[in-house]
């Protein structure tokens, strides 16, 4: 099943960011992200409300991108981590059938339902402006490698 079809009838909601992202990500972004794998989240199951769903998400992810596909600011931020070799997960909200309801939720998260909204190692860090800026200022690779140490530390006491 393609991605979009997927996401349309709700059985999978989330994917991954382009294919040339992904073997970036492999090479170095994973190491950096802490996000090998691949686990698809449960993201649009309606029995969850989408708070949740979303707090699972950027728990289970380093990057998190809810985007639109028709957005060229969203098609930036997810260019500017393509190009720092991050992987990132991306949750087109046009795509998905109660996409208003993840952005109600999402204002209720950030203060605003603009998109896109981006969270790195489970914490907001703002939307595509706010994040090319921390990139320029130098701190958007730091919050990138905390996943990278969580994850680490947590290998060590496995
Ligand atoms: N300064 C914000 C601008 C965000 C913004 O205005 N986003 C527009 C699309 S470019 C939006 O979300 N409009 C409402 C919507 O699509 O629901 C940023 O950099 O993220
Ligand atoms: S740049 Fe126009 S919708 Fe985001």
């Amino acid at each position: 099943m393609s991605w979009w079809r997927a996401a349309l009838s709700g059985t999978r909601l989330i994917r991954r960011g382009s294919g040339s992202a992904r073997q970036l990500g492999r090479a170095a972004g994973a190491a950096a992200s802490g996000m090998g794998n691949s686990t698809s989240s449960s993201l649009g199951t309606s029995a969850t409300a989408p708070v949740n769903q979303i707090q699972e998400t950027i728990s289970d992810n380093c990057v998190v991108i809810f985007s639109k596909t028709s957005c060229s600011y969203c098609t930036m931020a997810k260019k500017l981590f393509h190009d720092m070799n991050v992987n990132y997960k991306v949750v087109e909200l046009d795509m998905l059938e109660h996409g208003s309801q993840f952005q109600d939720a999402l204002y209720k998260m950030t203060g605003e339902r603009t998109v896109p909204r981006i969270f790195v190692n489970g914490t907001f860090i703002g939307g595509a402006t706010d994040t090319h800026r921390l990139h320029k200022e130098g701190k958007l690779l730091p919050l990138v490698h905390q996943c990278y140490l969580k994850k680490s530390k947590r290998k060590e006491f496995q």
